[in-house]
């Protein structure tokens, strides 16, 4: 027996036919004793270019969240090797405008992305109390940390606004600019997850004087991804400045450099949110920015720590280019060029663990992330790209063998 509900509409207020009342957000039906209930959420967050952002003259990373009464307080997660190299400058910035905050410094990288470093900063936080709405955690680090303190701030109190700076090149072009945020768990890449924006995103590229080339390579493979599935002007800036802008590290250092840094990280950024805004929740499972990221999650988790991310993803890329070239996809000469930029960018084309069952594995666990199907993105010359849904593992198989002769040929393992 049901007892009838005292606020709720009586049948009296019910459609002429009988059917559910409601106010277009929620409707009531008595007939199966449901309540269905919609609403949206609008979702805005900036991502701003700045330089010298510590210094004390500007006001960016002071203005973000509400301004209550009182001094400010903020709660600052660093990456450990930043806080090393510009620790100093960073509390002289809060110093300076007498913020009341915590620092706390994670030795970041790909092997402690996980539970445990999660959990110790939001103990650290919660000894430091902040404010729910108005007191934005600030992160300041690679994509790992990015990622580990966006987890963080969407889970605690359910949801705390937070800011990011990142300070690695994959930080300004790709994990700084969406609203993905992870752990790995379990062995697996990035298993556990939130889509949450950070509210502001503050890029800074003097960051990357002080990185090593190694990580500038890294950063140069997720560009080198956008180029490869949609701008095509993008490849040939890479194949004429890429080694100008590994030597200099983006800073700019000459005006050819200054003018290459400027556009090719102009052209990944608006490439990458094109992609990614019309997308944000990740409902449409064929995204183009998922090429090389079919076969490198698990690569990248198997070889760690000797792959970097960029690394894994440019191997997955190498891979997918010959696989697209046996279909006809790619010419031989461009599948010959990408390579070539692949070695002059610092990046690898190939790693031992292609030639083993973890390419099958791969396959699979990507097809149960796509939701049953490959949604395998190729590339379609320079610049475009198309979805397949028909990889087999023999076609795998000799795509690995052709890549391999091709990267002992061209000395570019
Ligand atoms: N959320 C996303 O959409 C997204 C997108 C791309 C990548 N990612 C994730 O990002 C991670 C890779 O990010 P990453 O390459 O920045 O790695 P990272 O955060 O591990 O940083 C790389 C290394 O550089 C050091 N470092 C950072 N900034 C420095 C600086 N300015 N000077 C000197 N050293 C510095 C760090 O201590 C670390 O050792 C991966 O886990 C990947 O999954 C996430
Ligand atoms: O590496 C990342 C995110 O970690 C980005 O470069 C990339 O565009 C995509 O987000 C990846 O396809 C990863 O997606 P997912 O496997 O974590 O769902
Ligand atoms: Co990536």
């Amino acid at each position: 027996m049901t007892t009838p509900l005292r606020h709720l509409p009586t049948d009296s207020t019910r459609t002429a036919s009988g059917g559910p009342v409601g106010n277009g957000l929620f409707t009531y039906s008595q007939q199966v004793e449901s309540w269905v209930i919609r609403a949206t959420k609008p979702v805005s967050y900036e991502i701003r270019i700045t330089d010298d952002l510590f210094n004390p003259k500007r006001r960016d990373l002071l203005e973000a969240g509400e301004r209550t009464t009182g001094p400010l307080r903020r709660f600052l997660v660093v990456d450990a090797k930043v806080n090393a190299l510009h620790g100093n400058r960073i509390r002289a910035y809060f110093d300076h405008h007498e913020v009341d905050y915590h620092l706390h410094s994670v030795p970041a990288e790909e092997t402690v992305k996980e539970f445990q470093t999660a959990a110790h900063i939001v103990r650290e936080i919660d000894e430091f109390g902040i404010d729910r709405r108005n007191e934005p955690v600030i992160v300041i680090g690679g994509g790992v940390l990015m990622d580990i303190v966006g987890l963080v701030t969407s889970l605690y109190r359910r949801g705390t606004p937070f800011i990011r700076v990142p300070t690695t090149l994959i930080g300004l072009v790709d994990a700084g600019v969406g609203v993905k945020t992870g752990i790995n768990f379990n062995g697996h890449k990035n298993r556990l997850g939130t889509y949450f924006p950070a509210e502001l995103t503050l890029l800074d590229r003097s960051f990357l004087s002080t990185l090593e080339h190694r990580h500038i390579s890294n950063g140069l493979a997720e560009i080198l991804k956008i180029a490869l599935i949609k701008d095509a002007a993008l490849f040939t800036l890479l194949e004429r400045h890429g080694d100008l802008l590994l030597e200099e590290k983006c800073q700019g250092l000459s005006s050819t450099g200054e003018l290459a840094a400027t556009e090719v990280l102009r052209r990944a950024i608006h490439g990458m949110l094109e992609e990614l805004q019309p997308n944000l929740w990740e409902a449409k499972l064929e995204r183009v920015v998922d090429y090389g990221h079919t076969f490198s999650p698990t690569v990248e988790m198997r070889a760690l720590p000797s792959l970097l991310h960029g690394e894994a993803v440019c191997v997955d890329m190498a891979l997918t280019t010959v696989l697209a070239a046996r279909r006809g996809l790619v010419t031989r000469a461009d599948r010959d060029r990408i390579l070539a930029l692949m070695s002059a960018l610092g990046l690898p084309c190939w790693d031992p663990l292609l030639a083993t069952p973890v390419l099958g594995e791969a396959l699979r666990d990507a097809v149960r992330h796509r939701d049953g199907q490959q949604r395998l993105p190729l590339p379609v010359g320079i610049g475009d790209a198309i979805f397949v849904n028909d990889v087999e593992e023999e076609e795998l198989e000799a795509s690995v063998k052709e890549l391999a002769e091709l990267a002992l040929v061209g000395g570019k393992r």
